[in-house]
């Protein structure tokens, strides 16, 4: 087995995955190091584990909606094994296959970086291989759980996305700390699955504080209708849990302190760059890496080292990092045959829009490029025209008691969309029609020619473009 390759990934994630794929079809070899589960975080403990909990928790929902339809207690052991089987069982085999189908060689242990184009990965059994890079070394690895410095909070061996996507059982009582979308999509999921009594803390004014306020008022309203309790200006003083794995006590900063049964922390995600060797070629220790558009590290000479997906911290999604492996994978290649590495395909473009987003909660709420605020600090001449979703025959046909709202914002110069959001029950599909406006930057005068198939909820964006004036 030669221990020197194109170009050598470290981490199999969905970012990691999509280089080696891309640098090979361009024709070179690729190495893929992890030491974990390849599929990385989202097939295991992130996207895939929580879209499959949220899933049933959503229909139960929309069945409540249409008179005539009534749906039994959820089993929750069946969703369990449902999930088990999204997850194939922890077990990586498939995805060891593709990695290795790409081809590219499948190296199991943890990759360090040991100079310049070096990687020393240390394998389960101990021992230890170190590959060359001829062209790049590709960093890949992800992000973890921001765990705050609570008082008392690391001992009480607090749930993270980990433990909670992975769940056995379903806590009676939980309190979660963060108001993002783990803590949003976990909250109800957990609450939906049989969960008695659910916290949210928030340390701000609202739930998921970087989309449209609506859409958190949306959210708070359907928090509040199905019991799950939100509270805001507040945060966690101090925790206490005497025995690992019991009661556990979170303090406030005023009034009595929340008892429950488990509690989950989701409050943001660290780069997993401690321990993998940057400071052996001259960088800081941790903390993200940071990329030109094409995914190449701006602190490195001779341009070997790329980094994408959470690590380089563009935007923390799957399809985002994915995106950026296609672009990196392919300016490697052209970069390694003397070829144009300037086309337009081999630059990060989508990310400066503001990526699209879905929050799978019960509503659903949806975005791409930039809300009215972000627009207006950017320095956009903007208009905002918002739509109540119920009003809409598409959306109302879906359930009684509809509610929803769609809101676009337009750069007034141009007049072009800047940023969709949709929020509603069902609205999650809806999200790539505003992906391709924002994106391709369609004239409203043009948009106005997309007509809208009737009765569907896509009618909003005729309802917006009449809202606008047109
Ligand atoms: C609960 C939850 C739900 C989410 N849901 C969604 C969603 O619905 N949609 C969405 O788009 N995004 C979602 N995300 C975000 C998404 O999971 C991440 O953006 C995505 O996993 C990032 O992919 P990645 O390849 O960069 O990193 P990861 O998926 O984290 O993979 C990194 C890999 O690198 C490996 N690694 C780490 N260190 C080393 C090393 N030293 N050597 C070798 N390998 C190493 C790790 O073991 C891991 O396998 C969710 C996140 C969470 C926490
Ligand atoms: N459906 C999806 O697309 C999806 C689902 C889950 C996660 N993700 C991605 O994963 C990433 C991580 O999600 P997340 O929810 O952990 O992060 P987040 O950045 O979305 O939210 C973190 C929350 O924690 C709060 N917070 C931060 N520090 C705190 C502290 N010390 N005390 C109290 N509150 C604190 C923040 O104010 C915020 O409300 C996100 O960036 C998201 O893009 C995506």
């Amino acid at each position: 087995m030669g221990d020197e390759f194109d170009v050598i990934v470290v981490g199999a994630g969905p970012a990691g995955e999509n280089v080696a794929d891309r640098v090979v079809r361009g024709g070179l070899t690729a190495a893929v190091v992890e030491p974990r589960l390849a599929g990385g975080e989202c097939s295991y403990w992130a996207c895939v584990p929580s879209k499959a909990l949220l899933r049933p928790v959503d229909l139960v929902a929309e069945a409540g909606r249409v008179p005539g339809l009534s749906m039994g207690p959820v089993d929750v052991g069946a969703v369990l094994a449902r999930r088990d089987e999204a997850v194939s069982h922890y077990d990586d085999a498939g995805q060891v296959r593709w990695v290795e189908g790409v081809p590219a060689e499948f190296v199991r242990g943890r990759g360090r970086l040991d100079g310049a184009r070096r990687v020393r990965v240390s394998a389960p059994d101990g021992s230890e291989r170190v590959l060359t890079a001829r062209h790049a070394v590709v960093l890949a690895t992800g992000s973890t759980a921001a765990v705050p410095p609570v008082p008392g909070l690391r001992e009480a061996a607090p749930w993270t996305s980990h433990e909670v996507t992975a769940a056995t059982s379903v806590p009676e009582r939980l309190t979660v700390i963060g108001g993002g979308v783990v803590a949003c999509e976990m909250a109800q999921a957990m609450h939906g699955l049989g969960a008695r009594q659910t916290t949210v803390l928030v340390r701000g004014d609202r739930l998921l504080d970087r989309m449209e306020p609506f859409a958190s008022e949306l959210l708070a309203e359907s928090f509040a209708d199905a019991g799950i309790e939100v509270r805001t200006h507040t945060e966690a003083v101090r925790v206490e849990r005497p025995e690992p794995g019991g009661k556990v006590t979170v303090h406030l900063p005023d009034g009595p302190p929340i008892e429950s049964d488990e509690l989950l922390v989701a409050t943001g995600r660290v780069p997993a760059t401690i321990g993998i060797g940057l400071e052996t070629i001259g960088l800081p220790g941790k903390g993200t890496v940071e990329v030109d558009d094409s995914m190449r590290a701006t602190a490195v000479e001779d341009g070997w080292l790329y980094a994408v997906g959470d690590v380089n911290g563009r935007a923390l999604l799957t399809h985002m990092g994915k995106y950026q492996a296609r672009l990196c994978g392919d300016v490697i290649a052209a970069r390694a045959k003397g070829e144009r590495d300037d086309l337009p395909s081999l630059r990060d473009t989508a990310d400066a829009y503001g990526p699209p987003q879905v929050v799978f909660t019960d509503p659903q709420i949806c975005a791409v490029g930039r809300t009215e605020a972000a627009a207006r600090a950017a320095g956009f001449q903007v208009r905002a025209v918002e739509y109540d979703l119920g009003s809409v025959t598409g959306a109302y046909l879906l359930g009684d008691g509809y509610r929803g709202r769609a809101k676009m914002v337009v750069d007034e110069e141009r007049r072009v969309p800047l940023g969709v959001t949709f929020a509603g029950p069902g609205v999650a599909e809806l999200l790539h029609s505003a992906t391709i406006a924002v994106t391709g930057e369609v004239p409203l005068d043009r948009l106005w020619h997309a007509v809208p198939a009737f009765p569907t909820v896509s009618e909003v964006w005729l309802r917006l473009l009449e809202a606008y004036g047109l």
